[in-house]
């Protein structure tokens, strides 16, 4: 197995490989100088030289915290993906995760719930049942998603919200900590607070 990016993230998703009997080929990031203490032997990513990077090999995880930059590596990486899923996440047989997704420890997935590419499940977070979550969307540590939710491709909810039955949530969303999302959110939308109010609208990618 092999990882794109070496900073914080990137250590609890190689924890959860190792404990899951994964042995690490190669870490890359874009920026080595910048890595994480604990992370040794980085490579030089690919975004300077596409040409160079060895796309075929061990699968990959994009192991990169910032939505919008896994979705940027994902465009340009031409690799193999892996998941990574924590043991003590109990993820419905009903439900679908897609590939390049990490599902942390004690996350819960409920029946009939699709999960995206290269999202991120976060640690203790909840996302009940017939939920649809996009690709390269973040769901943050112990937030709660009830039944029938919808997150947008490359939303981030943030620690700790909460969002109510049959709610949409569009593309390319901040949802602050905490917040309590009680209706549909437009694309583009920062929220914060209770009830869940936009602040501000991001510029489109
Ligand atoms: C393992 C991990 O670490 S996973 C990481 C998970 N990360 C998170 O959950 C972080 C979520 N981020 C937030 O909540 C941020 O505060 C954001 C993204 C919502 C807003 O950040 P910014 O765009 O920088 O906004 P800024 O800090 O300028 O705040 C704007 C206003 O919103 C308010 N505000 C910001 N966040 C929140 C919040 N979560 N709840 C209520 N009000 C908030 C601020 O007090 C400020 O109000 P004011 O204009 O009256 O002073």
């Amino acid at each position: 197995m092999r990882i794109y990016g070496a900073g914080g993230h990137s250590q609890v998703i190689k924890e959860v490989l190792k404990q899951n009997g994964y042995a690490i080929s190669d870490t890359f990031d874009d920026k080595p100088e910048g890595s994480h203490y604990a992370s040794k032997n980085v490579t030089t990513g690919a975004r300077k030289d596409l040409t160079s990077f060895p796309h075929a090999g061990d699968p990959v995880i994009i192991a990169v915290g910032t939505n919008a930059h896994r979705a940027e590596i994902a465009q340009f990486l031409n690799c193999k993906y892996e998941k990574a899923i924590h043991a003590s996440a109990i993820i419905s047989p009903t439900s679908k995760v897609g590939e390049g997704t990490v599902v942390f420890a004690g996350a819960i997935i409920q029946p009939n719930t699709t999960i995206g590419k290269h999202v991120i499940i976060n640690t203790g977070a909840s996302v009940d049942h017939d939920n649809i979550i996009g690709d390269f969307a973040h769901i943050s540590p112990k937030a709660a998603l009830c039944g029938h939710v919808e997150v947008g491709e490359g939303s981030h909810v943030g620690v700790g919200a909460v969002v109510i039955p049959k709610v949409k949530i569009g593309k390319w969303c901040t949802i602050g900590a905490g917040t309590i999302v009680i209706k549909d959110i437009p694309d583009y939308s920062t929220v914060v607070g209770n009830p869940g109010r936009i602040i501000k609208t991001n510029n489109p990618l």
